[in-house]
């Protein structure tokens, strides 16, 4: 599904509206939409209505006024003078019959629910004074609060908080989520975002080519691979782990597994002599070389039939993993961890390297992003996890993946993606590990790398619910398991 931002949402209108709807029907469908919601809720039966300057609190008006017709008692404040309304706003506020009283006069204590409708995607700097203590008042009464389009003072293309914002425990939008919706920490004040049909016609999407997605099956799953019946293991690659010292393997056994879990054909870990033994008593159907030097890794890659590379769990930070690296140049590669931090300030270097193959997935979290990308103020800066992984994901020409609850997977050729799947305890000792081990086995598979990663942090977040909470990392690999047979049952490949 795809994702438009407020900008590409003022577009869609502007295109339905120019398609011969008008900017009023959609608004009286906005506010129907806002008002069903409120009507769900059992045993609410007075609700207060806070409109803001603009079109958001036009949509306001038109709720109060469909829930007044269908009986409920409705207080409805508005920030701001009548006469400075405008438009669509202005013409739905004359509509409305009841009393329009100052927003802070309104009592939030005897409200059952409070509709949020002060701002939505035309909000446009930091909420101050009047706006912000009314939403603070808000926050502060405890209320259960509707909110309308975004839950205002939460900018809807990158999520952040604009000064203060109002934590609502159900959003309404029109026709697609927002950024705002979904990166946090926008998601954790939006609650339950339910997506309204305002009659905006799907046809206005071509011409606005949003290129930003909820990362969904839908999004990968034609490009996922399912293993043939005449097939061989050798069709689905061979992945090389590179393990660090015998202390820190235990992340390169964890990627391994995940990665011959994910499907990849063969892999075979290689590691300092030191981590050898362990590795060989641990692992069974993975195989294990000695690599625990450049120049070991590269006569191992001297196998054509290695196809895809994993990096970074435990490797160690410096130029050895970086040689290492190096070797593999032309494969398949998830770079991760102490890989990435090997190359801290440094992203051109790695874009080279990454120029020699056809896909490379970069998988940093906060940190380590920040440590690979220091001094690069076009990649850091963007208030937006969007437009910092989109700006990595140019500068490098890998896919990155940004991780956190709200993972970005960003591809070089504009793409993106938000993941919203993500339980809150999927992130524990090791996991990272596994999601770098899923995206080489997809790649090893052959899979397009943007759409290797999505799947892979999908399947990293389903898989850890499949697991549910107290799960550890090592469950995650186990838990992939009932996730792919879904996937597989979908395509009707189980047979
Ligand atoms: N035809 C359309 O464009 C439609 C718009 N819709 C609604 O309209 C909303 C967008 O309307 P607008 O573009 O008018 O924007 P908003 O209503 O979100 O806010 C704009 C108003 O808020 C003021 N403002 C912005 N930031 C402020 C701040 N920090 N402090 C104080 N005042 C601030 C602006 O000066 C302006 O008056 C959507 O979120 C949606 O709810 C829906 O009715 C569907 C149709
Ligand atoms: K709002």
């Amino acid at each position: 599904m795809d994702i438009l931002t407020p900008r590409q949402m003022q577009r869609a209108d502007a295109l339905a509206i120019a398609g011969g709807t008008s900017g009023l029907a959609l608004m009286e469908r906005a506010g129907t939409a806002v008002a069903d919601v409120a009507a769900r809720r059992p045993l609410a039966t007075r609700i207060a209505v806070l409109c803001g300057p603009g079109n958001n609190g036009g949509d306001g008006f038109v709720a109060a006024r469909v829930l007044t017709q269908r009986g409920y008692r409705v207080a409805l404040g508005l920030l701001g003078s009548p006469d400075a309304l405008r438009g669509d706003a202005a013409a739905m506020a004359e509509r409305w019959r009841g009393e329009v009283i100052p927003a802070a006069r309104v009592d939030l204590a005897s409200a059952d629910v409070v509709i949020d409708a002060l701002f939505g995607a035309g909000l446009a700097r930091d909420l101050d004074g009047e706006a912000a203590a009314l939403v603070a008042a808000l926050n502060a009464a405890r209320k259960p609060v509707l909110a309308v389009d975004l839950p205002s003072g939460i900018d809807g293309t990158s999520g952040q908080v604009r000064g203060v914002a109002v934590r609502a425990e159900e959003t309404v939008t029109f026709f697609r989520r927002k950024p705002g919706h979904l990166l946090l920490p926008g998601r954790i004040h939006s609650g339950r975002v339910r997506v309204a049909d305002i009659g905006i016609p799907e046809a206005v999407l071509g011409d606005i080519d949003a290129r930003t997605f909820v990362d969904e099956p839908e999004l990968w799953r034609d490009a996922f691979p399912i293993p043939r019946i005449d097939g061989h293991k050798y069709e689905r690659g061979h992945a090389l782990v590179v393990s660090g010292w015998l202390e820190t393997s235990g992340a390169a056994r964890l990627a391994a597994r995940a990665c011959l879990r994910a499907g990849a054909g063969l892999v075979t870990v290689a590691c300092p002599p030191d981590a050898l033994p362990v590795h060989a008593a641990n692992l069974s159907a993975i195989m294990v070389r000695r690599g625990g030097e450049a120049g070991e890794i590269a006569r191992l890659l001297e196998d054509s039939r290695f196809n895809a590379l994993v990096i970074g769990p435990g490797a160690g930070v410096g130029k050895e993993t970086r040689a290492k690296l190096q070797c593999a140049a032309g494969r398949r590669l998830v770079i991760d961890a102490d890989a990435l931090t090997s190359y801290a300030g440094e992203p051109e270097a790695l874009a080279q390297l990454i120029a020699l193959g056809d896909a490379a997935i970069l998988t940093p979290h906060d940190g380590e992003f920040s440590r690979l990308f220091r001094g690069k103020a076009e990649v850091i800066q963007p208030p937006s996890k969007l437009d910092r992984a989109r700006a990595a994901a140019r500068l490098t020409g890998g896919v990155i993946v940004l991780k956190g609850a709200d993972s970005v997977i960003a591809s070089p050729d504009g793409r993106a993606a938000i993941a919203a799947n993500a339980p809150p305890w999927l992130a524990t000792a090791g996991a990272g590990d596994v999601l770098s081990g899923i995206c080489g086995g997809l790649l090893a598979q052959s899979m397009p790398a943007f759409e290797a990663a999505c799947a892979a942090v999908w399947l990293h977040g389903a898989a850890a619910r499949e697991a549910g909470p107290g799960l550890v990392a090592d469950d995650l690999v186990e838990a992939l398991r009932p996730v792919y047979r879904r996937i597989y049952e979908e395509r009707g490949a189980t047979e």
